[in-house]
């Protein structure tokens, strides 16, 4: 071992070493560092920031107090963590004490339970509602009989960019974001109720009217779903035969349908349950997969030598005359995979994970946790962080091929976390594997429909806004010349 390795081994005994002794004081554990906090208000630093730009003043944080900080908003506590040893600590490593989730003080004000996989409590329900989603909805041998709806929305998608590119700049987005609402139909999202987490019942008649839109959606929301719920029940009923190509034997309405709550009387889903469970199974899969989609296309604008790179892989796989890119296709494609993975590095749709609650006291980096407390986990912070990856402002999907610092990353985080984009330990994404095959399935056939060129005066620009996820604040509009007739 040389000396630079032992080195850099003494520096990583050391840190846990130091932050475990910061955080004692007269042999009890404190809370991690932060900002003083006045009663009512929580934090001082509410008094100059708004939760809307929690980010860059964390960056802030971060440097003052070191990886992990404390913030009060109201009177709850609220933890953020920015190193990735200290996630895997936490997450994986003491992953059910953090499986749990913060109730929302907004689902009182809208009459609502919290029986849906994204704000359960870590529990009975939970566990049922996500196997009923992960191993009967998007199981792979499932998800491979979509097949067809896949290839029909590529088909879309290839049809409207056409069009968008005989007009000059494509507006991709909108595009993009119409094939994920067809593919996961259509959208409900109520982005709206952040205000709510400081004192509900005096926000509530502050923001009344705000309130009263929710409702307005909420109505709309069920107008929605309920007529295709019942459709769907009468079908059963029939024991209809699918008829057409959009007609699916199974549908996350049909495992739903046949869910029984055990700790409940053994009883059905009500159908406000089942609405908000489709409403979250397009909310978490639409934005998520169109936003992380737009940023890869708009590093495949920037950098045309990778775009070509890519090119050369596909067209090596698949002849002109063939249809399209399959899934069993992008399976077998190292670079594009790297390009994805390199993607969601660079630009998590998600700078954070939703927000965890710890079920008791804990320990991590040497502070306390104690129980009740909110944890959250920055995902961007560690994707970019140069202590870890070589240059991370540049677009280098080659990190992830085999030589690379990442290559064999494991997305899971189970044995280490590098990047964190779908979260990690007990509630991880439940739709990784489908994110993950949309982003390989569009990109592949993207590129390969289209050279994806930079117009000028619509330079591609890689500033940030924060809205449902992390997108583009100046959107993609590139120029798509078709590559076959
Ligand atoms: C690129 C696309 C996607 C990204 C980046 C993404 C990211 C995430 C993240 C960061 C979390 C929070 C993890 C945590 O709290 O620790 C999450 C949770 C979740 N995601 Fe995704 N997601 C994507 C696509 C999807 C899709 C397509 C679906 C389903 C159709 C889905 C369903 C869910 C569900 C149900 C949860 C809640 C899990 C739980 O609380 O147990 N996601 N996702």
């Amino acid at each position: 071992m040389d000396t630079w390795h032992i080195f850099l081994g003494s520096i990583l005994f050391a840190i846990p070493l130091i932050l475990l002794l910061r955080g004692r004081k007269g042999g009890r554990l404190r809370v991690p560092p932060g900002p003083p906090s006045l009663p009512v208000l929580g934090s001082v630093v509410w008094l100059t920031n708004s939760l809307a730009d929690v980010e860059p003043l964390l960056r802030r944080l971060f440097k003052r107090y070191g990886p992990i900080v404390s913030l009060r908003v109201g009177s709850r506590l609220s933890i953020f963590v920015a190193d990735r040893r200290l996630a895997h600590a936490a997450l994986v490593e003491r992953g059910a004490t953090l499986a749990d989730r913060p109730a929302l003080p907004s689902l009182k004000l809208l009459g609502e339970n919290d029986n849906t996989i994204t704000r359960a409590s870590y529990g009975p329900v939970w566990r049922l509602l996500r196997r009923n989603l992960v191993s009967e909805t998007l199981h792979p041998s499932r998800v491979r009989l979509f097949a067809p709806a896949r290839s029909w929305v590529r088909r879309v998608l290839a049809e409207k960019l056409r069009d968008e590119s005989s007009s000059g700049g494509a507006a991709v987005v909108e595009t993009f974001q119409y094939a994920m609402f067809c593919l996961l139909p259509l959208i409900y999202r109520s982005r709206k109720m952040a205000v709510f987490a400081f004192l509900p019942s005096v926000t509530k008649h502050l923001y009344r009217d705000r309130l009263q839109n929710v409702h307005a959606m909420q109505r709309r929301k069920k107008d929605l779903f309920v007529p295709l719920i019942n459709a769907r029940r009468e079908y059963r009923k029939l024991g209809g035969e699918p008829k057409k190509e959009s007609t699916f034997e199974h549908s996350y309405v049909d495992a739903l349908l046949d869910i029984k709550l055990p700790e409940e009387g053994n009883r059905p889903l009500t159908d406000n349950e089942m609405i908000n469970l489709c409403s979250e199974f397009l909310d978490a899969g639409t934005d998520t997969t169109s936003t992380g989609l737009q940023w890869i296309m708009a590093e495949l604008v920037k950098n045309p030598a990778i775009q070509e790179k890519l090119y050369k892989e596909i067209s090596a796989r698949k002849g002109d005359d063939q249809d399209e890119v399959s899934e069993e296709d992008v399976h077998k494609m190292p670079y594009l995979k790297a390009v994805v993975l390199e993607g969601l590095r660079k630009h998590p749709p998600a700078h954070f994970v939703l927000p965890h609650k710890a079920a008791e006291d804990m320990e991590v980096g040497g502070y306390l946790i104690p129980k009740g407390a909110t944890v959250n986990f920055m995902v961007a912070e560690m994707s970019r962080d140069e202590r870890e990856w070589e240059k991370p402002t540049e677009f280098l999907p080659e990190r992830f091929l085999p030589g690379g610092a990442g290559e064999a990353v494991d997305v899971t985080g189970n044995r280490e976390i590098k990047m964190m984009p779908f979260g990690v330990g007990r509630r991880i994404c439940a739709g990784l594997g489908i994110a993950m095959l949309h982003l390989e399935y569009f990109v592949a056939n993207m590129v390969r429909e289209f050279e994806w060129q930079e117009v000028p005066g619509e330079e591609v620009d890689f500033a940030e806004k924060n809205e449902f996820t992390v997108v583009m604040k100046k959107p993609l509009r590139p120029r798509l010349v078709p590559r076959r007739a």
